[in-house]
């Protein structure tokens, strides 16, 4: 892996933009999107080899993963392959993880792994947009009642100083911050 490529990571509880933040940075700075993949079922409009590669536990155990986490009682996983893959088209690969994994980036990538972690002002906006996506109410209830969740409402200690935070209450605003972000990489 050579230093000029780079892996934007967006973390952060559910519902805080993370997948909305990726798709702006792959459309708007060509990055490529790092498709991981999970054990648990497609929401309605995912898609298999767009979304996430949808595995059983069987088939995950065969793929060479750099980091794995259990979250909301569902496997996920990112791979070396994936991250190579997009840098070969790109200069910047955009990926979505939670806190775990992004703690793991940073171990094993350093500086080549820019975190971005995303929050809002009021934790109960992160239930109303999930709610507004779609999401099934026990999905949300499973989601939001998860030790994974209310960790990635924070910060973990060894990020800080090392991510960048970002509040996003306002979309508009958000777009404004990631362009100056991306000033100092471009
Ligand atoms: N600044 C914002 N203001 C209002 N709604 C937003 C904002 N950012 C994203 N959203 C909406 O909130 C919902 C959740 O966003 P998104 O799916 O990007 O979150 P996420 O962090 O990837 O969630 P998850 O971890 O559950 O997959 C989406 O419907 C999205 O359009
Ligand atoms: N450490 C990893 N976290 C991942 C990966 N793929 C997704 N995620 C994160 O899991 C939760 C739940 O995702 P959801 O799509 O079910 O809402 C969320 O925080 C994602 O960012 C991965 O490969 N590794």
């Amino acid at each position: 892996m050579d230093q000029q490529h780079k892996v934007f990571v967006i973390t952060g509880a559910a519902g805080t933009g993370k997948t909305t933040v990726a798709n702006y940075l792959r459309k708007k700075y060509d990055m490529a999107k790092v498709i991981t993949h999970t054990t648990r079922l497609p929401r309605a409009n995912e898609k298999d080899g767009v979304d996430y590669y949808f595995e059983t536990r069987s088939s995950m155990q065969k793929r060479h993963l750099l980091e794995q986490v259990e979250y909301d009682h569902h496997l996920y996983g990112s791979s070396i392959e994936g991250l190579e893959n997009g840098w070969r088209h790109h200069q910047f690969d955009v990926i979505v993880l939670d806190t775990k994994g992004a703690l793991t980036y940073r171990a094993k990538l350093g500086d080549q792994a820019v975190i971005i972690f995303l929050t809002v002002s009021h934790p109960q906006q992160l239930f109303e947009r999930l709610h507004i996506r779609g999401d099934h109410p026990d999905a949300i209830e499973s989601r939001i009642n998860s030790c994974e969740y209310q960790r990635d409402l924070s910060l973990p200690q060894e990020l800080k100083g090392q991510a960048i935070e970002l509040v996003n209450d306002d979309w508009t605003m958000t777009q404004q911050k990631l362009d100056q972000l991306l000033s100092r990489y471009i």
